[in-house]
């Protein structure tokens, strides 16, 4: 499990750490510096001169044989901490026999002073030119281009580097590896974050000009300690092209924390195994009973896909509630999955009078007029506060009155929203999401999760290829399906049924909400991944006994 700090923590933590005198700033500074170039030629081997070409073992630009050019890297600094690493990285290339050109966003003598004492000893060196030299440069003729221009100090829109950000998206856009310094179009690399690109919300920030862009582009992003939530949410994941984490020397963030901090999110990486293996001394009761609501005829494939689902994840039972109009059509799909008719809110209470029934999903394809009196029974505090999965029209059916949804939530709930039932049943909240932003720290899908989950009082599982998962008490965690999770094929009808279905099917196994909601997000990106291109909604559930299967269950 990977901890995403904000910028104030890494700051914090950086801090802490020199306060305590185990670590100078101009220390750290130069582990980063090493940490890109490390990152560079682990991406890159060839550019660490598998060849010979500029690898000198013993550092030295002698090294290179009379015929051989070195490799030619650009290297832009911008005016903090975020350039002083760019500079450590242009003086460490140069000690390899790199071609190396520096250019400095700002002024020399504003630099904090870590980055101050790396500019002079780059000036030692080498040349540093005005930013605005090569900003309108298309072809760059070099192999390696360091954005050093801005890293988590990012706090407002940088319109008069919109153009070399522009031309950066084409670069990255153009690039191909081979032969790497023959197509004038260098690999590139951002230093913490491409710059723009607010570090806490992902997000960057636009302002008039809208015909440049507001950000970099990299091909990779290394950053340090630890990576940054503005890593996998808003626009960054689009940005960073891979994000590549280098360790500093920092003791791990725990040691540092501050009780004043915000809690921690974090990055879902692997599922409990252990909380997912089945027992072998419990029947079919002991894993649970599951109960999903069809809507009417002609609307129960939502529903019986997210029955598939939670039967596949586990649940001993599943049972479809079914109109009576409809139950021919559910009986000829089903097989494994048992029926019971259920008419109204009358109906679905008397059923819900079974106390085995452990959890109950409810929204997928119900209708939106039926969904209304059917969550006021399936909520109803009269029953006992049975853990629900809320979907779909059971959200949607609440957009007039969301506080009459939110009085009847209580804390074994999940709500499910994608961005459109998100923005039904929080307005003002989605509002402040999608405002443009234009200072930082941006508000950001995690801020908006957390307020939401606060406000409904149980857990809110905010769908998307980052989908955000955050309980009322503050935790928080996310689920991303980018980098080398990407799933594009996750977005086909019927996939958010599925996963609905899973944790329902996990919350009848007894997860806690907030446990089942991030384990059947994890299962169901790992369910894409394992099947891959062509993937449908019948395909996720079919996938799980073989991710389970590499899970070693
Ligand atoms: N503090 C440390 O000890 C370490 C910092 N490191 C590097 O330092 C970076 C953070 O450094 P800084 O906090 O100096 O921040 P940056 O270097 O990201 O930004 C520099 C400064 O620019 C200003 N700024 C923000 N937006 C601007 C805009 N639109 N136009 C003009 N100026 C703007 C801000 O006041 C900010 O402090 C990290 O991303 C990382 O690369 C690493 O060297 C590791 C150690
Ligand atoms: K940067």
């Amino acid at each position: 499990m990977t901890e995403l700090l904000t910028a104030a923590q890494m700051r914090a933590i950086e801090q802490a750490a020199i306060d305590s005198g185990e670590v100078t700033g101009l220390e750290l500074m130069e582990r980063a510096g090493q940490g890109v170039v490390e990152a560079i030629f682990e991406e890159w081997p060839e550019l660490a001169g598998a060849s010979g070409r500029g690898a000198s073992p013993s550092g030295s630009p002698e090294y290179l044989d009379k015929e051989e050019v070195p490799f030619r890297a650009v290297v832009l600094c911008g005016p903090g901490n975020n350039g002083g690493d760019g500079f450590v990285v242009a003086r460490l290339l140069h000690e390899r026999g790199w071609a190396v050109e520096v250019f400095l966003y700002g002024e020399a003598e504003k630099l904090p002073p870590d980055a101050r004492v790396n500019y002079e000893r780059w000036t030692d060196l080498g040349e540093v030119n005005d930013v605005s030299v090569c900003a309108m440069n298309k072809g760059w003729s070099c192999d390696l281009l360091i954005d050093a221009l801005f890293g988590t100090g990012t706090t407002r829109a940088l319109p008069d580097l919109g153009e070399l950000f522009w031309n950066m998206e084409d670069m990255v856009d153009c690039f191909q590896v081979e032969p790497l310094h023959e197509i004038g179009r260098p690999a590139i690399v951002a230093i913490d974050f491409p710059s723009g690109v607010c570090a806490d919300s992902g997000r960057d920030f636009p302002h008039r000009d809208e015909h440049w862009r507001f950000s970099a582009s990299a091909h990779i992003t290394v950053c340090f300690h630890q990576p940054k939530l503005g890593h996998f949410i808003g626009d960054a994941v689009e940005k960073c092209g891979k994000v590549v984490n280098k360790d500093i020397g920092l003791r791990p963030s725990h040691e540092w924390r501050k009780s004043n901090w915000r809690q921690i999110c974090k990055l879902l990486q692997a599922a409990h195994q252990d909380w997912l293996r089945k027992l072998t001394d419990q029947n079919k009761f002991g894993n649970g009973h599951s109960v999903v609501l069809t809507g009417e005829r002609g609307h129960t494939g939502a529903a019986r896909l997210a029955a598939r689902g939670a039967l596949r994840v586990g649940a001993g039972l599943v049972t479809l509630c079914v109109p009576e109009d409809a139950c021919q059509e559910v009986a000829s799909q089903v097989t494994s999955i048992m029926m019971k008719t259920v008419d109204d809110a009358a109906d679905l209470s008397a059923a819900l009078e079974d106390k085995r029934i452990n959890a109950l999903c409810i929204g997928p394809a119900l209708g939106l007029d039926r969904a209304k009196p059917l969550v006021a029974a399936a909520l109803d505090a009269g029953q006992q506060a049975r853990p629900t999965v809320l979907d779909a029209d059971a959200l949607s059916a609440f957009a007039d009155e969301p506080n009459a949804l939110f009085a009847m939530l209580h804390e074994k709930c999940v709500l499910t929203p994608h961005g459109g039932e998100f923005a039904r049943l929080f307005p003002d909240i989605s509002e402040k999401l999608n405002a443009v932003p234009t200072k930082g720290p941006a508000y950001s899908k995690v801020d908006a999760t957390r307020e939401a989950a606060k406000r409904a009082g149980c857990v809110v599982l905010f769908k998307g290829a980052d989908t955000v998962i955050a309980a009322p008490d503050g935790r928080c965690s996310i689920n991303s399906a980018h980098y080398e999770r990407s799933a594009p094929w996750l977005a086909t009808a019927g996939s958010g049924d599925v996963l609905a279905g899973f944790i329902t099917g996990l919350l009848a196994r007894g997860f806690d909400p907030m446990g089942a909601a991030e384990t059947a997000a994890w299962l169901h990106v790992e369910c894409a991944l394992k099947f891959g291109p062509g993937l449908i909604a019948e395909d996720i559930p079919e996938q799980l006994p073989a991710v389970f299967r590499d899970l070693g269950l």
